[in-house]
């Protein structure tokens, strides 16, 4: 383990290993059990949101998409389009290696096959992976920190913002947090929603040998900062879930509505 840490910014251009982030956190067959748990509440909590939570529509943009697809497997069954964007070009070009079969691409298959298995029907996890794949339109390069955060691609406003575990990752205070959130709000229609899984009293994760750093999160530093961007907490279901490659003190599953007038 390197002694340095890595924090947002430039650090992820450079240091960020997409197929270690892959290898340590979405091993579903044989990664750690702990690991494996997040991803089954992040998969459940998704599958009600996007089905008998009744969230759909045309647009989903999802910022901090990072080499992941598993948080888009239920979204992808409601939503006509979906924008993907990230930070990190590595990342940017994994996800395209998987959205374009190529060779070498990570295998998600197992993680698909439990969302399926969720919708009722394991077997048609091949489906789903075709239907993402032609869900999945644009590929995007975005900065949080910045406005607007999708620089100067122009983007139809979302019925639904997603974020999974990024937010605390890309900014360094709870200011730089809290304008991140205002920023991913005017992404929104008005009435559409945020969702998104944040890590609590978040301090470090591993990816490789690297040690990443971010913001300290309190459920209510949360919650006051969706509210300040004008969206309205629906749902808040936080679980003692820990990592064993971060240092945490559990994980939030949020969906939050943007007002009429916000
Ligand atoms: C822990 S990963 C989360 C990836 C994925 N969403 C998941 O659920 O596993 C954090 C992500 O935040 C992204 N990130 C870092 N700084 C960012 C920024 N300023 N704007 C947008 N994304 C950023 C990184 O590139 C990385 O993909």
């Amino acid at each position: 383990m390197e002694d340095k840490v890595y924090k947002a910014g430039e650090d992820y251009e450079k240091e960020f290993s997409p197929r270690d982030y892959l290898d340590t956190f979405y091993n579903f067959d044989s990664g750690p059990v702990a690991e494996r748990e997040i991803i089954k509440f992040s998969l459940q909590n998704l599958h009600h949101t996007f089905s008998v939570g009744g969230i759909r529509g045309d647009v989903l943009i999802d910022i901090g998409t990072g080499p992941t697809i598993y948080q888009l497997l239920s979204a992808c069954e409601v939503f006509r389009e979906i924008i993907v964007a990230d930070y990190t070009p590595q990342n940017l070009q994994e996800l395209q290696k998987w959205l374009k079969k190529e060779p070498g691409a990570y295998d998600w298959s197992s993680i698909v096959k439990h969302v399926c298995e969720l919708e009722g029907d394991r077997s048609r996890w091949q489906e789903k992976e075709a239907k993402l794949r032609k869900t999945v339109t644009r590929v995007l390069k975005c900065d949080v920190t910045k406005t607007p955060p999708l620089g100067s691609a122009q983007v139809p406003l979302a019925d639904c913002v997603l974020t999974f575990l990024a937010m605390e990752c890309a900014c360094l205070d709870v200011e730089t947090y809290r304008a991140a959130l205002r920023r991913l709000a005017d992404l929104l229609k008005p009435g559409g929603h945020l969702v998104t899984m944040v890590t609590l009293c978040f301090q470090h994760y591993m990816v490789g040998p690297k040690k990443f750093s971010g913001v300290y999160l309190e459920k209510e530093t949360v919650e006051k900062a969706l509210q300040d961007a004008g969206c309205q907490v629906q749902k808040c279901n936080c679980v003692p879930l820990r990592y064993s490659q971060a240092f945490c003190d559990g994980l939030c599953f949020i969906v939050a509505r943007k007002g009429p007038s916000a």
